[in-house]
């Protein structure tokens, strides 16, 4: 895995029309699930079109780890599961890497068994929150050890009987909301989640594929009541996993900054929880064209054609962060490059991923020319059309911080700049997009790495 290789700088250079079509890898969040819940189910299930970036393996692992087992025939995955309820011990710690949603949906499913089970993960997750998940936790019955903070390394062991809680999320969390649900598999009777604003709803909708008895309630203000009956039984299936809305984001804002473009991406996830970016781009004036909408394996899927397309700033609803939290970097990248200010706000979140992404972005953008201003939860971008004077010449680094979406983010802003954009590190692309450079080099992206150094 990268995180402990050396760091490999990569730069983007001002290219030509961006031409052809695309099929992006699968969902990184549902990959991730589909991992877990076939590895907890009772029987066989098949996956193809899973993402196979290192995230993902490392919740593969950790299901192997507990009991799971997992091989891959030709495209297809096959994991036989070993029964709610049945998970093993693992004997050494569960090395998530860099991954917040491996380590936090499996500290739910696995946190509530009276047994221990430690959790570790790379220097970026090592600084990440974990209380949000460890609270809950701990209202259920579950003894936790964890460093200063409530940050990693952290030791769960459960009760003989956790309790079923009501839980109230007390920020947009599909991570939280997800470990609660998780832990309520194995906890007695009805555990019931509040979501006061609706996040991606991919544990709900995938829990009740593999035969769990949960229910969803939206109130009036779209407050949401969700409850799952535990220690019932979950039954392995077959997915086909859609394609990473978030990824998608990368080639898509590309093909809208880089004169002349013209591209086609395939088989694109289109869940309404996950589709805020294309919303804003749409705003702003991108022609983007929904081709072929249809249902695959109980979600919206489709095919989208990019052309390149003059942008003008807006400012972006707050109540749609939830819908594009992984999505702003690249969004404020696509802003750089429109007539006038776009404005972001609500994006307390960003500030507890991978990196710190609202400083990281204003950081990258204001090295690479470009004036912003970065206030507590907020961002405001004023774009310079046609990127004149965008880039570094001098070759300074965007720092990324061990932060994927970072380093391609600004790999996509040097598409469109005057001047080079480097990245100090693009090893960490690896974890959600591992096929990013191929698939943007062959649109035409001018990107280079530098060679890796051997270890
Ligand atoms: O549940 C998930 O699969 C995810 C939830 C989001 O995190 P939060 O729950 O921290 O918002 C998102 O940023 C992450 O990439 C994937
Ligand atoms: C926030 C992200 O992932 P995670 O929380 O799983 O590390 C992401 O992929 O942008």
């Amino acid at each position: 895995m990268s995180h402990g290789s050396s760091p490999r700088p990569a730069t983007a250079k001002k290219s030509s029309d961006l031409k052809g079509t695309v099929r992006i890898p699968g969902d990184k969040s549902i990959s991730h699930r589909s991992f877990m819940f076939g590895g907890l189910a009772s029987g066989e299930t098949r996956i193809t079109g899973l993402l196979e970036g290192e995230d993902v393996i490392n919740t593969g692992k950790a299901m192997q780890a507990m009991g799971a087992r997992i091989r891959k025939e030709g495209d297809t995955w096959i994991i036989n599961g070993v029964g709610n309820g049945a998970l093993l011990a693992p004997e050494a710690p569960l090395d998530f890497g860099n991954a917040g949603t491996g380590c936090r949906l499996t500290m739910g499913l696995v946190g509530v068994y009276d047994f221990d089970s430690t959790f570790i993960g790379d220097a970026s997750l090592t600084k990440r929150p974990m209380g949000r998940v460890l609270d809950p936790l701990r209202e259920m019955g579950v003894q936790v050890k964890s460093a200063e903070g409530d940050r990693l390394p952290v030791t769960l062991h459960g009760p003989q009987t956790p309790n079923p809680i009501t839980y109230r999320v007390p920020m947009a969390s599909a991570q939280v909301k997800s470990a609660v649900l998780l832990a309520g598999l194995n906890t007695p009777g009805i555990t019931t989640v509040i979501e006061p604003v609706l996040t991606r709803d991919h544990t709900e909708k995938m829990l009740q594929g593999f035969g769990a008895n949960l229910t969803v309630e939206t109130d009036a203000e779209g407050v949401r009541t969700i409850r799952l009956e535990g220690r019932g039984k979950l039954i392995g299936q077959v997915i086909d996993v859609p394609g990473d809305p978030s990824s998608t984001a990368f080639p898509l804002v590309a093909a809208l900054i880089v004169p002349g473009s013209d591209i086609t991406i395939l088989n694109v996830l289109m869940n309404p929880t996950r589709t805020g970016l294309i919303l804003t781009l749409q705003e702003m004036g991108a022609e983007i064209e929904v081709m072929n909408q249809r249902l695959a394996g109980g979600e919206d899927v489709a095919d989208l054609r990019v052309r390149y397309s003059e942008l003008k700033g807006v400012s972006v609803p707050e109540e749609r962060a939830p819908s594009m939290i992984d999505e702003y970097p690249v969004l404020a990248v696509a802003a750089a490059f429109a007539e006038g200010a776009t404005v972001m706000n609500g994006l307390e979140e960003l500030r507890v991923k991978e990196s710190d992404r609202l400083s990281a972005v204003a950081d990258g953008l204001k090295l690479n020319g470009l004036d912003c201003d970065e206030g507590e939860a907020s961002l405001v971008v004023r774009g310079r059309p046609g990127g004149k004077g965008l880039g570094n010449a001098s070759g300074e680094k965007v720092k990324t911080h061990l932060d994927h979406r970072i380093a391609m983010s600004f790999l996509v802003m040097g598409l469109a700049s005057e001047h080079p954009v480097t990245v100090d590190d693009a090893t960490m692309i690896a974890t959600s997009f591992p096929e990013f450079m191929d698939l943007m080099t062959g649109l035409g992206a001018k990107i280079e790495q530098a060679e890796s150094k051997a270890a």
